[in-house]
């Protein structure tokens, strides 16, 4: 039976202003934040949509466009309305993900089967997040880190809730994959997921530096892959990549996604502080620095990651790692400057040297 379905995926009376924003897919600066507006809160479904779409993986495994659509609305219901890691963010890594696959480095490198397994992985990644860290979950004794044993407990959630809903017939969009194909991208799908836990950071690195070093290229430049390990570290390194894109988009995208983590962090170290615990890092609304946050954040994590996958897919990534440092550099000198006074800060302003010219602000 034929079932219409919506030309975005998603009803919406912004049509026009919607399928021209969409014709931005490929680029990496899409907001979001508007196709969140203009697909009536469906960005989720609206980007996966259009990705699976330009890519032709409807046809190419024979997927209804009724129950991927159906598949998407449901994912994108059971991710929680907090601050940060929310629909928004999903939909945001999966179009970020969409992008880093586009590299010229990477042309013909990966299957349509990696291809879709990656776009899938980053939409589901952080499906129904509580908007609270492992640790709290680890340290409160939470049923879900009871059920994952204190290991990558949201990662492992993510994508148990992910797998679960394909389980239904009208939303299974796998159904036309033959089993070995459903086996592969299972694998993969997990093996990307778990990758996005930031208590793998450090490992993940390293192996991409050792790669890097290591780096076989075709005659025109093209990278060289030849084992399943080496292209799944790839596609893992990708998705944290995307996971971690925040900082190298546009300054005023970049602020809405910072002013949003910030939220989630400060509720969580609300919730810490009403219990009696430890206030996490970065997770204490009274002693705010979110510049010092988002510099130490950069120069530690973000930074460094990118560097290095500039490095593997020369010159594909060398604008936004311009982005990126142009980024640093403005919330640096936000931190330098006496005008400064949005990283409001009381009490211990006196202890450390870096506070001096923040507390400079305060005359
Ligand atoms: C305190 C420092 C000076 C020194 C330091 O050790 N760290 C690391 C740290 O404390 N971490 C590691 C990252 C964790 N983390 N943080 C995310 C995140 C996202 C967007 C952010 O801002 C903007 F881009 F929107 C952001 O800003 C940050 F400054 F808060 C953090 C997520 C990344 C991926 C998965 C889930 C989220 C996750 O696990 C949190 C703990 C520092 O960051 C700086
Ligand atoms: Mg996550
Ligand atoms: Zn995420």
């Amino acid at each position: 039976r034929k079932v219409s379905v919506p030309e975005l995926g998603v009803e919406t009376s912004h049509t026009d202003e919607l399928r021209s924003l969409m014709s931005h897919i490929n680029d990496w600066g899409l907001d979001t934040f508007r196709i969140e507006d203009l697909s009536c809160q469906r960005p989720l479904t609206a980007i996966t949509y259009k990705i699976f779409q330009e890519r032709f993986l409807l046809r190419t495994y024979a997927i209804e466009p009724h129950t991927l659509i159906s598949y998407l609305l449901t994912l994108e219901d059971h991710y929680q309305q907090v601050p940060y890691h929310n629909k928004a963010h999903g939909a945001d890594v999966c179009q970020s993900m969409h992008v880093l696959l586009n590299a010229s480095a990477l042309d013909g490198v990966f299957t349509d089967l990696e291809i879709m397994s990656a776009i899938f992985a980053s939409a589901v990644h952080d499906v129904d997040h509580p908007g609270v860290t492992n640790q709290f979950l680890i340290n409160t004794r939470n049923d879900l880190a009871i059920m994952y044993n204190d290991e990558s407990v949201l990662e492992n959630h993510h994508l148990a809730v992910a797998f679960k809903l394909l389980q239904a017939d009208e939303r299974n969009i796998f159904s036309n994959l033959t089993p070995k194909q459903i086996k592969t991208l299972r694998k993969m799908v997990i093996d990307m997921v778990l990758a996005t836990d930031m208590s793998k950071h450090m490992q993940l690195l390293a192996d991409l530096k050792t790669m890097v070093e290591s780096k076989k290229v075709t005659g025109n430049n093209i990278i060289m892959l030849e084992s399943y390990d080496d292209r799944i570290q790839v596609l893992q390194n990708m998705i944290h990549c995307a996971d971690l894109s925040n900082p190298t988009k546009p300054l005023d995208i970049y602020i809405k996604w910072t002013d949003r983590i910030m939220e989630e962090f400060w509720r969580q170290g609300d919730k810490e502080r009403d219990l009696g615990l430890e206030i996490s890092p970065m997770c204490d609304r009274h002693v705010a620095s979110v510049e010092k946050h988002q510099v130490g954040f950069i120069e530690f994590i973000v930074h460094p990651l990118w560097e290095t996958w500039a490095d593997l897919v020369y010159p594909d990534a060398s604008a936004i790692l311009e982005t990126l440092e142009q980024n640093r550099d403005w919330y640096q000198a936000r931190l330098s400057s006496p005008s400064s006074s949005s990283s409001t800060t009381t009490g211990n302003l006196s202890n450390s040297p870096s506070n001096i010219h923040i507390s400079s602000a305060h005359h």
